[in-house]
């Protein structure tokens, strides 16, 4: 019974890994993960230059999953650059995810050039789903700027590439997008990041839980798996065949990994379910996933990814 995968031609003996933004912040964080059960490690998405992000409280856990509003706190592409190249060497079989995001299409240039001109030989994953101009939505929201920075993208870097996408809520939204990604030589997209602007509050205080934005932060956990579902299999069902699906939200068992890959993903991110239970939990995913697979009589991924079942 093998959870391994393929993406972007390149193989991870587990199909399981962290979510940007989760136990990737520093090098003591991303050892954890690479010592884990995770068949590889993203970083947390990188800026030119380095964020303390916001002011704290900005991230709570509650009973059905987390909320946040970290602001993007990062050590700067060239400390994360520095550590896979160490990882790099240490194994050199291995392929890791550089997590970047630029506030306009310039600074990601310059931070695609940043890794074109480093020793990097793993995937980048381009974060759209951050703050952009003041007075227009999330980049992920904005189609023609979604447009415009693949096509800058595409002109200047070379490696394999995927975009990190925000949730889509209307089918419109879904062929929209689908009909821009499909224009580009993407190796994969990563759906969902966090449903942003959510609210939780302590009735007994009276007050928000966390302190930017008022207490409005991105949501993860159990509140966003059939939202991500959706996003994957809708995608896996309109993306073209070379663009592969990393599925992240909601997981926190090995039969949410296998609904993930069952709508069409060929890898799956934990965020929320991680932080909450450390790195060990990738141990428990996957032998997990292993009993719900060997119980189905399949063998490997490819047995039943994408094979969602309508009842039309
Ligand atoms: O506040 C953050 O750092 C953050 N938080 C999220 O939930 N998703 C993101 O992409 C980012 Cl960049």
């Amino acid at each position: 019974i093998s959870t391994e995968t393929t993406l972007a031609g390149i193989h991870f003996d587990n199909c399981l890994m962290n979510a940007a933004g989760v136990y990737c912040y520093d090098a003591d964080e991303l050892n954890q993960i690479q010592k884990s059960a995770a068949g590889t490690f993203v970083t947390k998405s990188a800026t030119v230059v380095p964020r303390a992000g916001n002011p704290e409280p900005r991230y709570l856990s509650t009973p059905w999953g987390s909320i946040n509003s970290m602001g993007l706190p990062n050590k700067g592409l060239p400390y994360y650059l520095d550590y896979v190249s160490q990882q790099q060497t240490l194994f050199p079989e291995k392929r890791y995810f550089q997590s970047i995001t630029g506030f306009n299409i310039d600074e990601d240039e310059a931070l695609l050039k940043q890794i074109t001109d480093s020793d990097f030989n793993g995937l980048v994953e381009l974060n759209l789903s951050c703050p952009n101009v003041p007075g227009k939505p999330q980049t992920g929201y904005d189609f023609e700027t979604v447009e415009q920075i693949l096509t800058r993208v595409f002109e200047v870097y070379e490696g394999p590439l995927g975009v990190k996408l925000p949730p889509y809520f209307d089918i419109v939204h879904f062929d929209q997008m689908a009909a821009i990604l499909n224009q580009f030589p993407l190796a994969f997209i990563n759906s969902v990041n966090s449903i942003g602007n959510g609210l939780t509050i302590d009735a007994a205080t009276e007050r928000v839980s966390i302190k930017p934005k008022h207490g409005f932060g991105g949501i993860g956990g159990d509140y966003i798996k059939p939202t991500a579902l959706a996003n994957v299999h809708t995608f896996y069902q309109r993306l073209k065949p070379e663009i592969q699906i990393i599925g992240t939200g909601g997981v926190k068992s090995g039969q949410d990994v296998f609904e993930h890959l069952l709508c069409g993903a060929s890898m799956v991110q934990v965020g929320t379910a991680l932080h909450k239970e450390g790195p060990q939990i990738f141990d428990r995913l996957t032998a997990e996933l292993q009993t719900i697979m060997q119980q189905k009589g399949y063998n490997k991924i490819a047995d039943f990814k994408g094979k969602l079942k309508y009842l039309d």
